[in-house]
């Protein structure tokens, strides 16, 4: 809403750049000038624009239309009077053919995290956000690690546990309860991260981290175990809606997808290494009660470390303390004057009242209203619970779980190693979907994940069919004994699997919290997380009786039907968000899923972005694509 030059002083361009003023009756006026042109390089100078203005927040469609001359490269708008007007921008004389029917609309600033909007462009990433992003993640980390360690304990807990050989069932009860206790506190950790802050919230998973490895390490019972596992459970599903949240408010907008990332790696890093000690310790007497008493390592860390960390600006703002939200982002930017810091925090605050209710109960409740009554928000949660249910019901947690039986069965000897081998590529293409993620865009790699994954799932069920191996009980039977050609190709296609999957659907769900905005992030991303490890605890448990009935053939095909469906989904439902600001990811959703509004948008931002670094006034000129008040 505002932007470092006074609503009356636009920025300093030469003649040929020059920005017409547009008075509407309404007190609107618009400084404007359109990105198409630089396509046009040949003839920098007029374009002939027709703007046409709608004044939404008054209720009362009042469209208003002027034409001018122009020239320059961005697009200013300022507003007087009105926080919602939709503004649409014909360029008569573009010659470029694509952008010829442009029509963009831009809403003005209604969410909290265009903290970027004023400063993203301006200055690099700070020592601050890396160390807030690095010690957020290592929720991540506790997610990947503790979801990680159990197959191995499984493997070497043999009779320590109420003196017997764990049964079949009791393996699955063990396994699950991580995922049923992270299931039901997701449920409710959105909203307290919203009436407790962020950063008690993960401090508290901490806790609960701790309770829970210290239950399993001590138990010599069954009962005692799951109980252990099920409070650990409970710090999992609160981590791991909480640290991509806190690291979505801190992020300067044009590397917010890569930052959540990072949460992301050490999810898959947390995995690896699980899997690598467990490895290790398999045949080291109480070794599992080692792999679990290592997991108290990461979060004693975290819970210290946040003792002198702040929580993030947004929630500050919340709270109403200005004080602490300001400091917070003088440490993040630190190149930002007091002026763009202060005004960022009036429009924080400014933000914060649009979220009705008298009291915290209330608003609470009133977010759960608008999450579902509010159009651009319910396309918003239809795309994030549709996300992480396409994560996990194309199968990749049972390949993690069950791999090692899996890989046993088509003649590998050192299963473990080869587990080791698809976990470690999972934790690889989560890195390259890093590289990938705010370049290529989140769409694109979603939609070059899927297909291929679909194909290596295909592959590995035709493969199954000529291994002929059947599942009965517990057992696995192969038709031809030994190591085989097909063999090798199951493995070789599941490694594929694990890179198309890591690349796209693996990690793109967990940018959830931009799809909303302030006042139904917290509820939203709820939702998403709960549907995630609802998801999770269906395919884990069932996975093993699929096998057994409809075969590895059906149970490979079923998988890479449902990766086909979702491409058709992803194609059809998923914007393009890389490079757009938070804002903009609403007036997208607003009456469609603009799938191709979206990824004009995300085009031109990236050229800004791009000439503004050619021009090298990226570092101290703060964004001059801003809605101002
Ligand atoms: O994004 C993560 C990652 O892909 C993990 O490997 C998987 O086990 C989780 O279920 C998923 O949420």
């Amino acid at each position: 809403m505002y932007a470092n030059h006074p609503p009356d002083t636009p920025p300093e361009h030469n003649d040929t750049n020059a920005m017409p003023v547009f008075q509407d009756d309404d007190d609107l006026s618009i400084i404007s000038n359109h990105t198409g042109n630089t396509n046009n390089k040949n003839n920098p100078t007029d374009h002939e624009v027709e703007v046409n203005l709608t004044n939404l927040n008054n209720k009362k469609r009042k469209p208003a239309s002027r034409r001018g001359s122009f020239s320059s490269n961005e697009v200013f708008l300022k507003n007087n009077s009105t926080n919602n007007i939709t503004i649409d921008i014909n360029e008569k004389s573009l010659s470029n053919d694509s952008d010829k029917d442009d029509k963009v609309v831009i809403r003005p600033v209604n969410d909290e995290d265009d903290l970027s909007v004023i400063i993203t462009f301006n200055q690099g990433i700070s020592p601050f956000i890396i160390i807030l992003t690095f010690v957020a993640s290592i929720s991540g980390f506790m997610f990947g690690y503790d979801t990680g360690y159990i197959s191995s304990a499984l493997v070497s807990i043999n009779k320590d546990l109420s003196n017997r050989i764990l049964s079949y069932g009791d393996k699955e009860i063990i396994t699950a309860a991580t995922s049923l206790g992270a299931l039901i506190s997701a449920i409710f950790a959105g909203t307290a991260a919203d009436m407790f802050g962020r950063k008690p919230c993960i401090m508290f998973s901490n806790i609960l981290f701790l309770i829970g490895a210290i239950v399993q390490i001590t138990s010599h019972r069954f009962w005692q175990m799951a109980a252990g596992r099920l409070v650990m459970g409970f710090g999992v599903g609160i981590g791991s809606l909480i640290a991509p949240l806190f690291i979505s408010e801190i992020a300067p907008k044009m590397i917010r997808g890569r930052l959540t990332v990072i949460n992301s790696l050490w999810l898959t890093g947390g995995q690896l290494i699980a899997y690598g000690i467990g490895a290790g310790l398999n045949h080291v007497h109480n070794g599992w009660r080692i792999l679990v008493g290592l997991s108290l390592i990461p979060t004693v860390l975290q819970f210290c470390l946040f003792f002198f960390l702040p929580d993030t600006p947004r929630y500050y703002v919340l709270k109403g303390d200005y004080e602490k939200a300001k400091a917070v982002l003088r440490k993040s930017y630190t190149n930002a004057s007091d002026e763009v810091i202060e005004k960022k925090i009036h429009e924080l605050a400014a933000l914060n009242k649009s979220i009705p209710g008298k009291n915290r109960p209330a608003r609470v409740w009133n977010s759960i209203k608008e999450l579902h009554t509010v159009p651009s928000n319910f396309r918003a949660l239809i795309i994030a619970c549709g996300l992480q249910a396409i994560q996990q019901f194309t199968g990749w947690n049972s390949l993690m779980y069950f791999s090692g039986t899996i890989f046993e069965t088509v003649g590998f000897s050192n299963s473990t190693a080869v587990s080791i081998i698809v976990s470690g590529t999972n934790f690889i293409f989560t890195l390259v979907a890093f590289f990938a993620i705010d370049k290529i865009g989140r769409r694109s790699i979603l939609l070059i994940g899927l297909p291929g994954m679909t194909v290596a799932l295909t592959i590995c069920s035709i493969a199954f069919h000529f291994i002929g191996i059947k599942f009965e009980g517990n057992d696995a039977h192969v038709a031809h004994e030994g190591f085989s050609a097909w063999g090798i190709v199951i493995i070789v296609f599941i490694i594929l699997f694990a890179a198309f999957y890591a690349l796209g659907i693996g990690t793109v769900p967990w940018q959830q919290s931009e799809l909303f905005p302030t006042n139904v992030r917290g509820i939203g991303t709820s939702y998403a997380t709960a549907t995630n490890w609802a998801g999770s605890l269906v395919i884990a448990s069932t996975f093993l009786t699929m096998l057994q009935n409809i075969t590895p053939t059906g149970t490979f095909a079923f998988f890479a039907g449902i990766s086909a469906l979702s491409f058709v989904f992803c194609y059809f439902c998923y914007p393009e968000l890389s490079g757009l600001e938070l804002e903009e990811v609403q007036t997208i959703l607003k009456d469609g899923f603009n799938i191709k509004a979206s990824r004009q948008l995300a085009k031109k931002r990236k050229q800004q972005v791009a000439e503004a670094a050619d021009l090298h006034d990226i570092k101290l000129e703060p964004t001059e694509e801003i809605i101002e008040d």
